[in-house]
């Protein structure tokens, strides 16, 4: 089995690592190429993987196939490594927009096309990826694809047309949710406490509150009213969120996010 990724940039190391850390393969079972050498280094410094920086070899080579270039290059790799794809592998995407019918018309060939859109926390095995297939991939394949990508954390199947919505509520998410942790350190900092500390306050109360959600099945609503004390503490901060629009600020930069995403 191999696993190939063409483009060695953030989101593929952090499938790499997250596919590593949890034993789904070998680092001698995966290859990257990048079009630039340095990219390369440190790919095969950090995992100890294959590296080229010929696209056109791990096109070749892979069983499954990584297409991890950003969205605008999806074109120009496509059409370098056309001839080089075979009508058993698996095409394996993980750019915004580029349905399935694009890709489609861009290999002008049958092709196992299976679109994802995974996120960062890949990286510590905490990633989620949501996933849909092409009408030429079995449920087999489909099956082993979301065994591989297991190794970067919980994998979905979703209709073609939420993949937009899973790019912003996983996909793009986790930056929000580093701005969210930043801005309760400076808070924390605010009122004096060391910022590295602060981080760790922060980050540990946004994963525990993330895992009670999971893990509970509890509405987010009612675990919010379970930490707001009548008269206290809790309240005070929600209604100065409530005010300064937390909810709206949200919603509409996930909106913003799709529509972007939709026409990438
Ligand atoms: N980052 C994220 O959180 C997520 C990203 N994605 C998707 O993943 C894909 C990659 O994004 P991301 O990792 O953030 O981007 P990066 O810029 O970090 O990585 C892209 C890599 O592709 C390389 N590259 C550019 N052109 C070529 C080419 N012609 N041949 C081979 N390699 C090339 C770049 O090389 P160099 O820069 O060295 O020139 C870079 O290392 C995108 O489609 C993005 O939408 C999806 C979900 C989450
Ligand atoms: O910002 C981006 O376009 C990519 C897609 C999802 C996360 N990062």
């Amino acid at each position: 089995m191999k696993l190939g990724f063409i483009g060695c940039g953030n989101m593929a190391g952090a499938m790499i690592g997250g596919i590593l850390k949890n034993g789904i393969l070998p680092a001698e079972e995966m290859i990257g190429s990048n079009s630039k050498e340095s990219s390369l280094k440190r790919t095969a410094q950090e995992y100890g993987i294959q590296t080229t920086l010929d696209n056109r070899a791990v096109a070749g080579s892979s069983d499954i196939l990584v297409l991890s270039v950003k969205p605008q290059y999806y074109a120009e790799v496509i059409e370098e490594i056309r001839q080089d794809v075979r009508e058993d592998q698996l095409i394996v995407t993980i750019a915004p927009g580029k349905t399935i019918e694009w890709l489609t018309e861009r290999f002008a060939k049958p092709v196992k096309i299976i679109r994802c859109m995974p996120n960062t926390p890949a990286l510590v095995g905490e990633g989620i990826t949501g996933v849909c297939a092409g009408s030429l991939v079995s449920r087999e394949e489909l099956d082993y694809v979301c065994h591989i990508l297991s190794g970067c954390g919980r994998t979905e199947v979703v209709s073609e047309k939420l993949l937009d919505v899973v790019v912003s509520v996983s996909g793009s998410a986790p930056a929000y949710v580093f701005m969210f942790i930043e801005a309760m350190a400076d808070g924390a900092v605010a009122d004096g406490m060391p910022r590295a500390q602060a981080y760790k306050f922060a980050a540990q109360a946004v994963l525990g509150s993330a895992k009670m959600i999971l893990e509970t099945g509890k509405h987010p609503g009612e675990l919010k009213d379970m930490v707001c004390s009548p008269g206290g503490t809790t309240i005070e901060a929600v209604r100065v969120l409530e005010e300064k629009g937390l909810r709206s600020a949200v919603i509409e930069a996930m909106k913003a996010c799709v529509e972007k995403g939709r026409n990438m």
